[in-house]
């Protein structure tokens, strides 16, 4: 097999900070990121794409919680698996589109993919994860009076309701996606992080509530299908230290102990940059050749 690469973007590139999150709005980003993976895709690369769900997952949660009294509301981890269905269609669909324009014939396919997590994690305890959209400071206490909901306040881009995320073990549909890749076909996998399951104590696979984080998901992705780049595309072009400061030093190539070190020294914030960063860092560690974190230009 030629190169592989597991490429993963954020659900705020798919439905951007000031926008209300509509199908039409979502295809119009997701056409956008397609076209720049054409030249990868027609340079032999195999890829695997994946995806972050955070501000459609939260939507659905609304759906939810706006319609309880006429249908009945979905587990969470039912919730995540609606995602992967809906943005992989509007990824297979826009990304099948521009190769078909660009003459290529290669097949795209998303797989619904679940993601082993351990219910003894701690996250079950302490939600973390952003979904939804944002709220200014009073919208936000006002829903945690009236619904018991934990919101914090997102990198300085306002607040949102926060859900478990728990670290992914590993990605159980692998195999298919190694196969798949193999032959030739780029696959979506692993969207929203995954479905979290556990093993319970009859050994069976049971859906758990929370939302992986796809960076870290997506590190896993990589290792367990054996790829050999892992690229997380975001708002920026490079990853700095002393961001947003006037001593701002942008980032070319680091080893892992940089890294490590950058990081130990408080450069990359939770909810932003610290989870790509971490998630970089693990697939390098164990074993992956690079990790890029840049915009998708
Ligand atoms: N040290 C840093 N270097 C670069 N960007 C940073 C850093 N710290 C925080 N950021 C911010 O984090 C953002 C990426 O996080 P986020 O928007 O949550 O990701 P996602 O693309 O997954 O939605 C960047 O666009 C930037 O605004
Ligand atoms: N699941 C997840 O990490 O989604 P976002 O990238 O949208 O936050």
């Amino acid at each position: 097999m030629g190169k592989s690469i597991v490429i993963a973007f954020g659900g705020n590139a798919i439905t951007k900070e000031n926008q209300k999150g509509t199908f039409q709005e979502q295809v119009v980003n997701i056409k956008e990121m397609c076209s720049n993976l054409v030249d990868l895709i027609k340079n032999g690369y195999h890829l695997v794409l994946t995806h972050g769900n955070g501000p459609q997952v939260g939507n659905i949660l609304i759906k939810n919680e706006l319609s309880k009294s006429i249908v009945p509301a979905m587990p969470l981890d039912v919730c995540v698996s609606n995602t992967q269905g809906s943005l992989g269609y509007a990824i297979q669909q826009e990304l099948t589109n521009v190769l078909v324009k660009d003459k290529a014939q290669i097949p795209v396919v998303t797989v619904v993919t679940r993601v082993k997590v351990d219910i003894a994690d701690p996250a079950f305890q302490n939600p973390t994860k952003p979904v939804g959209p944002f709220y200014s400071e009073n919208e936000a206490k006002n829903i945690t009076a009236e619904k018991g909901y934990v919101m914090i306040e997102d990198s300085g881009r306002g607040w949102r309701r926060v859900v478990p995320s728990p670290l992914p073990l590993e990605i159980l549909e692998k195999e298919a996606i190694h196969y798949l890749l193999e032959g030739g076909t780029v696959v979506i996998a692993a969207g929203g992080g995954g479905i979290p399951v556990y093993l319970d104590d009859n050994g069976n696979y049971t859906g758990v509530e929370a939302v992986i984080d796809k960076d870290l998901a997506g590190q896993q992705l990589a290792r367990d299908v054996g790829a050999e780049t892992f690229v997380i595309l975001t708002g920026v072009s490079h990853v700095a230290i002393n961001y947003g400061k006037e001593s701002q030093k942008e980032l070319d190539t680091i080893t892992v102990s940089e890294g490590r070190r950058y990081q130990q020294e408080g450069h990359f914030p939770p909810g932003s940059m610290g989870p790509k960063m971490e998630a970089a860092l693990l697939f390098v560690e164990n074993g992956g050749h690079k990790s890029i974190i840049t915009s998708p230009e």
